[in-house]
């Protein structure tokens, strides 16, 4: 039977760490199982270390940006405030103990091994089981996927990890995948001096993103002296000496330093133990319902037990994060985490709703979105019109003038006369995104929208210039 106790978390990222701490706070006896870090990507590798590169990269464009507009700065960048703000302030040197301090301090129970499902409700941690009397939560994140390249397996290349934990930068760069990742540390690191070219097998950079964002990064990319090429494939690698070469498809031959790949991410579900609870091992991410609860990827019985309501019944299997390809996005596990702490206390409460997720690529200009893309709501066969405003044309882009590349971008589906989707990206991006999340998850009619007054001069009164473009004859 092993240790008995309510819930058990596998895997303690922002999701599981979510989920155990509440639950444990309610008064569950909760099980914290992690195999690395308490705390996940997202604060020793991903989203905080990477947004330090960024937030350092910003202030040495800005001071570039000085000539012309305040008068003279001479900027001398240096990697090591970056790396030791990183390891210091972040991270502490990659040590989790306050997070540990933190979630012990709740009532959790945390065990660091890597946990496998053995059975319902049962989980295999470091030698021991506990059976979970109410709930097993599955959140073990993703970890970063390289493509089938001839070679790549041999050479030590960068992934997420050593890009943000590197103590020098390199002197030149090769970034393989211009997704979000690719172009956040690609900008970040060129602007420290590295020489950087970004290599991406797509017609465009950020692919699921609106054809307009994609080459807006392209375009301020270039300009500050990085190489893009897009529609390039990797054929082969190999490194000698200290220098990589990629060998793209066409045989053309690109050299760096150092070779980060930003292929995308998998969920890390395998050796888990799936099978063992009615799920498909294979799987390439786990279904859960609007509720988490995780549902068989194939009918026919596979379920079995194991997904209980988890209340006075058999002990339920519940997910969030990563693992369940809901999005790969922090504020996604929380999201989920929340639903998921609700549901297994019994408590009611919506759904998960997924039509106004937010996005946001941290590059300068910041790329924000929420909901569907004009070809997404396309092919949902929606009927759509949608509107286009630059910042440089609203009056703070102008005022802003030097780094104010954006737009802002609406898709309106005409038979609602809402917003479906939105893109805002400039100067603050992120930050006017706001306001059209709002818009697209409340469903606000376009005419409301029209009809509000916008502080002026803001960036995001360049929404009103938007919904006035939506009206273009050549667009309707
Ligand atoms: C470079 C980079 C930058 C990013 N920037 C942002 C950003 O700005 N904003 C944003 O919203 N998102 C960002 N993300 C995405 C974000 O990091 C993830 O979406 C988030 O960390 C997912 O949280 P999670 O809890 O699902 O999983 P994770 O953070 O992956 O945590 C899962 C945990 O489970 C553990 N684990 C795995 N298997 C087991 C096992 N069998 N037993 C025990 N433990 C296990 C792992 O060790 C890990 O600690 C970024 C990602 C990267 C790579
Ligand atoms: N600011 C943020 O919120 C943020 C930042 C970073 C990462 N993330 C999350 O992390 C996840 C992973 O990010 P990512 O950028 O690694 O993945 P991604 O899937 O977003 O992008 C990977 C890119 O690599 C390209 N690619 C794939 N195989 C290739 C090949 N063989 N050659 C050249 N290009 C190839 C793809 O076309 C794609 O554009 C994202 O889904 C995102 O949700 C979020």
């Amino acid at each position: 039977m092993g240790r008995e106790c309510d819930v058990v978390v596998i895997g303690m990222g922002p999701g599981g760490e979510e989920v155990a701490g509440r639950l444990a706070e309610a008064g569950l006896d909760v099980v914290g199982v992690e195999a690395e870090l308490l705390g996940g990507e997202c604060p020793y590798w991903a989203c905080v270390p990477s947004k330090m590169i960024v937030r350092a990269g910003n202030l040495l464009a800005d001071a570039r940006r000085v000539p012309g507009m305040a008068g003279d700065a001479r900027v001398e960048p240096d990697w090591s405030p970056v790396a030791a703000r990183i390891r210091d302030e972040a991270t502490t040197d990659w040590d989790d103990a306050a997070a540990v301090e933190r979630f012990t301090g709740k009532g959790g129970h945390f065990v660091r091994a890597r946990g496998r499902l053995t059975g319902p409700g049962q989980v295999e941690a470091g030698g021991e089981t506990y059976t979970a009397r109410r709930a097993v939560v599955v959140a073990t994140g993703s970890a970063s996927w390289a493509p089938p390249v001839d070679g790549l397996d041999a050479v030590p290349y960068w992934t997420n990890r050593e890009a943000v934990s590197a103590k020098e930068r390199p002197e030149s760069l090769l970034v393989l995948g211009g997704g979000a990742v690719g172009v956040e540390l690609a900008q970040g690191y060129a602007r420290f001096g590295t020489r950087v070219t970004v290599v991406e097998a797509a017609d465009r950079l950020l692919p699921p993103e609106e054809p307009e964002s994609g080459a807006l990064v392209a375009r301020v990319l270039e300009s500050e002296g990085l190489t893009v090429r897009t529609r390039a494939r990797a054929a082969s690698v190999r490194h000698e000496g200290d220098t990589f070469t990629l060998v793209l498809d066409g045989g053309e031959q690109l050299r760096a330093d150092r070779l980060l790949v930003a292929t995308g991410r998998r969920p890390r579900l395998s050796g888990l133990g799936l099978e063992t609870a009615g799920l498909d091992p294979e799987a390439r991410t786990l279904r859960v319902d609007g509720h988490m609860r995780a549902v068989p990827e194939k009918h026919g019985g596979l379920l079995g037990h194991g997904h209980g309501h988890g209340r006075g019944g058999e002990p339920g299997l519940w997910a969030v994060g990563d693992v369940t390809g809901e999005g790969a996005f922090t504020h996604m596990a929380m999201y989920q985490a929340d639903i998921a702490v609700r549901s297994i206390l019994g408590e009611d409460g919506p759904a998960a709703d997924y039509r106004a997720v937010p996005r946001v690529t941290f590059t300068d200009p910041e790329i924000g979105a929420v909901g569907l893309t004009e070809e997404a709501a396309r092919e949902q066969g929606l009927s759509i019109r949608t509107g286009i405003a630059e910042v440089p044309s609203s009056t703070r882009g102008w005022i802003h003038k030097a780094g104010n590349d954006g737009f802002i971008k609406l898709v309106e589906d005409t038979s609602r006369g809402v917003l479906v989707g939105a893109t805002s990206a400039g100067p603050e991006g992120g930050e006017t995104l706001y306001g059209l999340a709002v818009a697209v998850r409340a469903a606000v009619p376009v005419v409301t929208l029209r009809d509000m007054i916008y502080a002026y001069p803001t960036f995001h009164r360049g929404v009103l210039d938007a919904l006035a473009d939506l009206d273009r004859p050549e667009r309707a």
